[in-house]
Parts: structure tokens; C-alpha cells; sequence
């Protein structure tokens, strides 16, 4: 008989659901989209049925159209989109949509909390209060739906409100709660201190739990919707980019990911939780026990693609689109884009600013705004490698993952830009493979993340920086480096226009 373990990719485009032996291998893989719904600018939701959904209808593919049997499925575990607020009300029952990582409609509640907590805050969460995290969420819902917050008994983050519905039991896992901005981070436990000073019932805070523990089988009743067995043990998992350094063998401080999915992500290991980046960068708990990871955090990465191929280049595909770049040059004949056009996070905390294109000539063609979108993207990331290097941070290679490793283009301009050797992996699922790996782990295959990644995580192709390339990166990137402070005032101006239209 096999023996497979799952891993649930929950997106914000997609769920993937993988499914892999113990020799690390991807048997069969189905996914299934959803929408997500932006009713404003700023306003980011999904409903969280449409993640159990989704993630059934996968599963159930697995089953019927993979001949995955059920009773071989040994664990589950997840790979969560992080952040998004999930209310639920004494009968468990959800009581709004969901608000999302990429919704930043809380700023005015991440001023209430710096004014009120200050420097304490960054001290106890590791974190600034930032738009897109959870916390700001609640106080959000707190003022301005007070008939929601006063049903609202608990609160769960996107994967553990999937994992509730497979197995009954609320928990949420420590790599996730870090991304809450409530949980201590040094105690490992929720915050008194936030939760007092903003008024929130430390009550509606859920059991923590840690990636690798189980929380209970497949319940009776999920396993005659999804047919599933009640046998199959399920995982706490892990925010997504936990789960992606895992899948991408990033179990080590000289090795330093690089993940676009909707968002763009740069992220190092870190070994414990002295060091100290004031909150510019995100800290937070490692799905592997005792370990944390610190990442900046581009708002829009393939989303900025997603939105240039819907609103200018829907007649060709995706890869079309994407490796008609390769017909413009580096610096794309004079143009670049900020890819701020929802705000951002990492370097700049500003969920205000909006993105541009600057130096458009009437000589540019369609192939020139791919290429300064794909670079702008990257000119991004390059950005936090930067604060990365000002602590002194040594590393030799990036891994790349996620929907935008896909493109080999993409990846040679992300070693030109970092000017640093870029490694994808055999199979671009790196948060999915992560997820899986936590529950092979949990099951006992194996006794470490190491063991584990040993067997699991497979290498592909190597991009290397061309050096004349990358020195003509290097000069595009100080010109681009000007770009926020010069956009940030008219950015700003032009607030009232997108959110108003009445002026
Ligand atoms: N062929 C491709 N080449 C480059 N980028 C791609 C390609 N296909 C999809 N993408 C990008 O990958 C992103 C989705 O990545 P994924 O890791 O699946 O995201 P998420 O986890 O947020 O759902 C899309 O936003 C898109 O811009
Ligand atoms: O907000 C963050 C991390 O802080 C995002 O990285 C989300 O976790 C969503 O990720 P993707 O859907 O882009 O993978």
C-alpha cells in the first residue's frame, strides 16, 4: 500500500492541493481558483467558504480523478495566505467576508495603535501594525460594523478556518499568529499587554498550536463531504511563506528566497529573535519549532502582472505576454514601474502611494511595459535585499518559488538585478511542498525539516548574473530608488480621486 501525504496551498488566486509519497515525490496536483472581491480601492475580500470549496473540490480530484485512495492519505497539512481576518460568532458560524492580507482600508486603526502602544508594540509583536495585518482588521470591524464585532466570538486566520472545517477544533498556529500582530513573540503566547491597551477579549484569541502538531483526524463529517478517510491525521501547517521556505529548503541564514505569487516576498531564516530590524522588514515564527524568518513584503508582485495582462494584453496567454520581454532591453528602452498599486508594505510602509510608470516615450512598444513591469517587480525585491545587506548579511543564493518562477526570462532578471546566483526548484510549488513536508514531519517519516528537505527538495535550473547586465541594473535601480519620494506627495493628492469620485 502507498502512504501520501497532502499539501494544501491556500492562495489568494488558488488552491493547490499536492499530494507526495515519502521519496519526496509529486504524485498528482489539482487546483481551483477563486475570486476575490475589491468592492473599493483599498478593500480586498474573499468568503471563506469559497477556500473550503475550493479545497474540497480538489481533494475530490485527487480521489476520483488521480486514484488517490483515501486510506492512503496518512496527514494533511497547509500553506495559508497570511493575515486575512475570519470572524466567527458563537456557533462558529462566519459573520462577514473575509479581509484580506492586500486589503488596506485600516489605516486610520494602525495610527490609533502606534499612538497608543508606540515603540512597546514593535517590542512585544517584533512588527509594526501595518495595514494588512489582522489586528488593525479588528479594530476596523470594531468601529465601523460594532453589530458584527459584538457577535463575534473568536477569530481564525484563512487555513485554519479550512483546517476547523476538515477536523472541528479552532486552533491557529504560531507561525500565523505571528502575523496577527497580537501574539508576543519572545513569550510565544498572546498578548495581555495589546489585547487590554485595544480592548479585544483575549478570549476571541484561538489555541495556539505548533506546525507540526496534529489537530485531531478528518472529522466524520467532513469525510462524507470530501471522502476523505477519518483516518487522515491533520497538521496546524504554517503561513505561507513558512511554508514556502520550507518547501524551498530554506533552513539556513545564507540562503534567502524570493517568492511571487500575488505578492512578492524576500525572506532570510533567522536563528533567533535578538535581531533587530525596527519593524521595516516583518519578523515572525518559523513553521520549524524555535526558528523565525524575517521578510519584506511587495504588495503587488504577480498581481501587478495579472492587472497589466487584464487591462492591456488579454488577447495573448500569460507566457506570451511575460517572455515578449525579452524583445525590450534592461532598463526597458527608459522605462520603469513602481509596482505600489495597492499601496505598499516593504520599504515603504505607506499603503497610500500607487504605482507609475515613468519616462514613457512615444517610441515605447507593448514589450518595453512588460519588461519595465516585470523589472520594476524585482527593483522591489532589490530593495529589501539592500536593507538585508546593510545588517550584514552574508548569502550566496537566492531560491526562487511561486506562479513566478514559471518564467525562465523572469528569473535570468532576477540574478541580473541582485547580481546574485538564483536557483528555481524542480517544481515551482514551494509553499505546497512545504505544507506536505509539515505533515510528513508531524507523522514521524522523518525526525527533522532537514531529513525531510534532504529527501523532498529538489533543485532545477541555476540562473547567473551577467555582470554587465547587472551593472547596468545597478544604475536603473538608483534612478528607480528616487521614484517613491518624487510619486509620494502626488500619490497622496491624488487619494481623493480613487476612493471619491465626487470632487
Ligand atoms: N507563466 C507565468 N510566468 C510568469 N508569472 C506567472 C506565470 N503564470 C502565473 N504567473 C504569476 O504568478 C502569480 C500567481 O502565483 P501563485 O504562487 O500561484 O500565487 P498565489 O499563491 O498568490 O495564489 C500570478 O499573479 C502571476 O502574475
Ligand atoms: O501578506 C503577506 C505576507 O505578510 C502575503 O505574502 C500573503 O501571505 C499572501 O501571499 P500570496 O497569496 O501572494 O502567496
Amino acid at each position: 500500500m502507498s502512504e501520501y501525504v497532502l499539501g494544501v496551498d491556500l492562495g489568494t488566486s488558488a488552491v493547490k492541493v499536492s499530494a507526495m509519497n515519502k521519496d519526496g515525490e509529486i504524485v498528482a496536483q489539482q487546483s481551483f481558483d477563486y475570486p476575490l472581491s475589491q468592492p473599493h480601492p483599498g478593500y480586498s475580500e474573499q468568503n471563506p467558504e469559497d477556500w473550503v470549496s475550493g479545497t474540497t473540490v480538489a481533494i475530490v480530484r485527487l480521489i476520483l480523478d488521480d486514484q488517490i485512495k483515501p486510506e492512503e492519505i496518512e496527514g494533511i497539512s497547509f500553506s495559508g495566505q497570511m493575515h486575512g481576518l475570519v470572524l466567527l460568532d458563537e456557533n462558529r458560524q462566519v459573520l462577514r467576508p473575509a479581509i484580506l492580507w492586500n486589503d488596506t482600508r485600516t489605516t486610520k486603526q494602525r495610527h490609533e495603535i502606534e499612538a497608543q502602544l508606540g515603540d512597546k508594540f514593535v517590542e512585544i509583536t517584533k512588527n509594526q501594525p501595518l495595514e494588512g495585518f489582522t489586528l488593525p482588521k479588528m479594530l476596523w470591524v470594531k468601529e465601523n460594523e460594532p453589530e458584527i464585532w459584538a457577535q463575534a466570538k473568536t477569530f481564525l486566520l484563512p487555513k485554519d478556518y479550512v483546517r476547523y472545517r476538515m477536523t472541528g477544533k479552532l486552533a491557529m498556529d504560531y507561525s500565523d499568529a505571528t502575523g496577527t500582530v497580537l501574539l508576543d513573540v519572545k513569550a510565544g503566547q498572546w498578548s495581555q499587554e495589546i489585547c487590554d491597551a485595544l480592548d479585544i477579549p483575549m478570549s476571541m484569541c484561538p489555541p495556539l498550536m505548533k506546525s507540526i502538531d496534529s489537530a485531531g483526524k478528518v472529522s466524520q463529517s467532513y469525510a462524507l463531504f470530501s471522502g476523505l478517510s477519518t483516518d487522515t491525521e491533520v497538521f496546524g501547517g504554517g503561513a505561507d511563506n513558512a511554508a514556502g521556505a520550507v518547501g524551498a529548503g530554506i533552513l539556513s541564514p545564507n540562503m534567502v528566497l524570493s517568492s511571487i505569487g500575488t505578492s512578492g516576498v524576500v525572506l532570510k531564516y533567522e536563528e533567533n529573535a535578538d535581531v533587530d530590524y525596527h519593524g521595516v522588514l516583518q519578523f515572525e515564527d518559523h513553521a520549524i519549532p524555535d526558528s523565525y524568518y524575517s521578510m519584506g513584503v511587495t504588495l503587488a508582485a504577480g498581481y501587478s502582472l495579472n492587472w497589466f495582462k487584464k487591462t492591456f494584453a488579454q488577447d495573448v496567454s500569460f507566457d506570451e505576454m511575460v517572455e515578449s520581454a525579452a524583445n525590450s532591453g534592461v532598463g526597458a528602452n527608459g522605462l520603469i514601474y513602481t509596482p505600489y498599486i495597492v499601496g505598499e508594505r516593504a520599504p515603504y510602509a505607506d499603503a497610500d502611494i500607487r504605482g507609475s510608470f515613468i519616462g514613457v516615450d512615444g517610441t515605447h512598444k507593448k514589450t518595453d511595459f512588460v519588461r519595465a513591469v516585470l523589472e520594476g517587480i524585482i527593483f522591489s525585491f532589490k530593495d529589501i535585499m539592500d536593507i538585508y545587506d546593510a545588517h550584514h548579511n552574508d548569502f550566496d543564493t537566492v531560491v526562487a518559488i511561486g506562479g513566478g518562477a514559471k518564467s525562465p526570462l523572469w528569473l535570468q532578471i532576477q540574478a541580473d538585478i541582485f547580481n546574485k546566483k538564483v536557483v528555481s526548484l524542480e517544481n515551482e510549488q514551494g509553499p505546497g511542498m512545504g505544507a506536505a513536508m509539515m505533515a510528513a514531519v508531524g507523522l514521524g517519516w522523518f525526525d527533522t525539516f532537514q531529513e525531510c528537505a534532504d529527501k523532498f527538495v529538489h533543485f532545477g535550473k541555476e540562473y547567473l548574473p551577467d555582470p554587465k547586465r547587472a551593472q547596468q541594473y545597478d544604475k536603473v535601480h538608483e534612478i528607480y530608488g528616487k521614484v517613491y519620494k518624487s510619486t509620494s506627495e502626488l500619490s497622496h493628492e491624488l487619494l481623493a480621486y480613487r476612493r471619491d469620485n465626487d470632487i
